[in-house]
């Protein structure tokens, strides 16, 4: 059974920075209406690490524990929300560090999906993998408009879309939309998003963003944290659930995934094109 996570109190309006911390990889502030707002700034793309999802996670429990009103995501970056996974990570990798990667990021899914407090996301930039499962882990998304991309695509880095991440992505667009996008890793631009629902909203800045989700955090002003946080994690027990009871498979599954030659060589590939993209700028 997946631990229900109450806000058993009133949350509290703090006044403003008293919970900001800042980590090396992230920055948090809390606006004084009580609003927490949890930059990524790992430079350049976010790429997830075992340390940014560590720290990711911690600091999401200290959101929990001060009881913020709510939590926004974003990022630093100008153009990338995060590029999900370091691929750097998963290639050639230390079996050791590639059971600490996925553990990590189980860890983060399993914490932002089941925050009791609000939580809504300014997406600023391109928002690939494990970009769109933060995105998805959030109660309301607002992506900034332009050239940018958000989705799952996994497989076309050769990675099997787990069933949580499956079941994260169905309870947000429907089952056929999510079938035919994940089983070939297509990724939606800006207006495919809103259009299938993928995000609620489309924003002109990330200013803009910001202030789009707050206004949806605000939404709960009257609402109990009791009422709003069991509720919400009933509309999600179906997915926290099983993945509570399957997580070590999951974890072995990964590994043996990632280890197999053909995909070890994919992401060398992938690897590779990133490098001479680079260049060719
Ligand atoms: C049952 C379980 C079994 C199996 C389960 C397996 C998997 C589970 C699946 C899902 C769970 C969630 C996790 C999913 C896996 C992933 O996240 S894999 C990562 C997929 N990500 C991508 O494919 C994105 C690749 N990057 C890009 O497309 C572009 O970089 C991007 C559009 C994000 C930004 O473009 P741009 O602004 O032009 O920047 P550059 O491309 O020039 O990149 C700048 C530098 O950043 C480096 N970089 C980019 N992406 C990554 C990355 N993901 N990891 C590490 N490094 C990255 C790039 O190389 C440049 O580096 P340099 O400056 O040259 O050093």
């Amino acid at each position: 059974m997946f631990p229900l996570r109450l806000l058993r109190t009133a949350r509290r309006v703090l006044p403003a920075k008293s919970l900001s911390t800042t980590g090396q990889l992230t920055d948090l502030t809390v606006d004084n209406e009580g609003i927490a707002t949890l930059t990524l700034q790992r430079a350049p793309v976010n790429s997830l690490n075992v340390e940014l999802l560590q720290e990711l996670t911690t600091v999401l429990g200290q959101v929990e524990k001060d009881k913020a009103k709510g939590l926004v995501l974003t990022s630093a970056s100008p153009s990338v929300f995060s590029a999900g996974l370091d691929i750097t990570e998963m290639y050639n990798p230390n079996v050791e560090r590639l059971t600490a990667l996925w553990t990590s990021l189980q860890d983060l899914w399993a914490t932002l999906y089941s925050a009791p407090y609000p939580t809504a996301v300014a997406i600023n930039g391109h928002a690939p993998a494990g970009g769109c499962m933060m995105a998805l882990c959030c109660e309301y998304r607002t992506m900034v408009s332009g050239r940018y991309t958000i989705g799952l695509n996994e497989t076309a880095v050769g990675i099997p879309v787990p069933e949580w991440l499956i079941g994260t992505m169905c309870k947000v667009i429907s089952q056929r939309e999510a079938e035919v996008a994940l089983n070939a890793g297509l990724m939606f631009t800006v207006e495919e998003a809103l259009k299938v629902g993928l995000i609620d909203e489309t924003a002109t800045d990330k200013a803009d963003a910001i202030e789009k989700s707050k206004k949806f955090i605000k939404r709960f002003d009257k609402i109990s944290p009791i009422a709003h946080s069991l509720t919400k994690q009933r509309f999600r027990s179906d997915v926290l659930q099983p993945f509570a009871k399957n997580r070590e498979a999951d974890l072995n599954q990964f590994k043996y995934v990632v280890l197999q030659p053909e995909v070890q060589e994919l992401l060398g590939q992938i690897i590779q094109k990133l490098k001479q993209k680079k260049a060719a700028k």
